[in-house]
């Protein structure tokens, strides 16, 4: 399979007065070969946003080698930009105008027939709706639109920066089989995501990012199988005690990892001597259960933290200077 995007050493570090250097990539590799859903993992503050905008020209690397369809970026962009769809912030949209307005607007703008507008109002599920002002939709409903959007010029490259953020339940399995669709259809999809679970069903493969270097990836069983250390996952009485109870179990040498409300402990042959390092110092486990690896599990042993629900973006994150419009997130229409 040819890789449809690839990355090689990217590096970016940002300069300010206020905030000082950070650098957000440090080296990053990435390949997505072409057919795939591919996911984007990171914690918080990883590198995703800056590798997306980085690709789709919106912001300057330092170093590094991009290719997108086997061209390279951003020299190739305005060669490219025609057959890449990208929704990498959120996207703004006249709450007044349908989903068909919307999408008129669009095609017309960028030379898109408008027979393609109730093609991708199908694509999405949105046809029934299309007449109804934007302003009436849910959440799902103008990701869905979002998307809509960027597939209006029939991309073969689809790149989604979050999609299921904020959607119920409902909605990220309308986006989840959304994904699938359009993968059969032949279309690449990458997807960044915090949202393990959800990347562990929808996605073939996975690049796992952590301070902006690759740290795993591949076809999602193999990095699971990769992975596989195992481990026991540990609950205490009090939530609070975690910390300390870490520090004794890395001092009697176990690798240990301080989750939300669990810890995650692993180079121990048996359960029983976690329980008896910890009551030796009044630290009383609630639970205590074998970890069945999942993509949590290698997300949380590779990048030592997990990912926190509705704090994927980071607040003081900079809008796209000059970007003005219905859908200031859209790219390549
Ligand atoms: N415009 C900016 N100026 C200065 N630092 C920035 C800027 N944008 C991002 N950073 C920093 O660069 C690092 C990487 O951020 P980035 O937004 O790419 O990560 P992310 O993986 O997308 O995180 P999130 O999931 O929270 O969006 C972080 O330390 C972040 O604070």
């Amino acid at each position: 399979m040819p890789a449809v995007l690839e990355i090689e050493g990217l590096r970016k570090t940002y300069r300010s007065r206020r905030r000082g250097t950070r650098r957000a990539l440090d080296g990053f590799d990435m390949v997505v070969e072409a057919g795939q859903v591919h996911g984007f993992l990171g914690p918080n503050g990883s590198g995703k946003t800056t590798t997306l905008r980085t690709l789709l020209g919106l912001i300057r690397p330092d170093g590094g080698r991009m290719e997108l369809l086997g061209e390279q970026v951003p020299a190739a962009l305005p060669r490219v930009a025609g057959r890449v769809g990208a929704i990498v912030e959120s996207p703004q949209f006249f709450p007044n105008f349908s989903a068909r307005d919307t999408l008129s607007l669009l095609a017309g703008a960028g030379d898109v027939p408008r027979t393609r507008v109730d093609e991708v109002l199908e694509l999405v599920g949105l046809r029934e709706r299309a007449k109804e002002r934007v302003k009436t939709y849910s959440l799902g409903m103008k990701q869905r639109l979002a998307v809509a959007s960027a597939l209006l010029k029939d991309p073969k490259l689809l790149i989604l920066d979050e999609p299921a953020n904020g959607l119920d339940p409902g909605g990220i399995r309308e986006m989840r089989s959304l994904m699938r669709d359009l993968a059969t259809s032949g279309m690449t999809v990458v997807l960044s995501s915090h949202i393990l679970g959800e990347v562990q069903l929808i996605c073939d493969s996975v690049t796992i990012i952590s301070l902006g270097r690759r740290v795993a990836a591949g076809p999602v069983a193999e990095v699971l199988a990769q992975h596989s250390g195992g481990g026991y996952r540990v609950r205490l009485e009090a939530a609070a005690d975690l910390p300390v109870a870490a520090e004794e179990l890395v001092r009697a040498g176990a690798r240990t990892t301080v989750a939300e409300d669990h810890l995650l402990v692993q180079g121990v042959d048996k359960p029983a001597s976690i329980t008896r390092t910890l009551a030796a110092r009044d630290l009383y486990v609630s639970e205590l259960a074998p970890v069945t690896v999942d993509l949590e599990s290698v997300f949380l042993e590779l990048t030592g933290t997990a990912p926190v629900p509705g704090q994927h973006r980071q607040v003081d994150e900079s809008a796209v200077p000059g970007q003005t419009g219905p859908t200031q997130g859209g790219w390549g229409v």
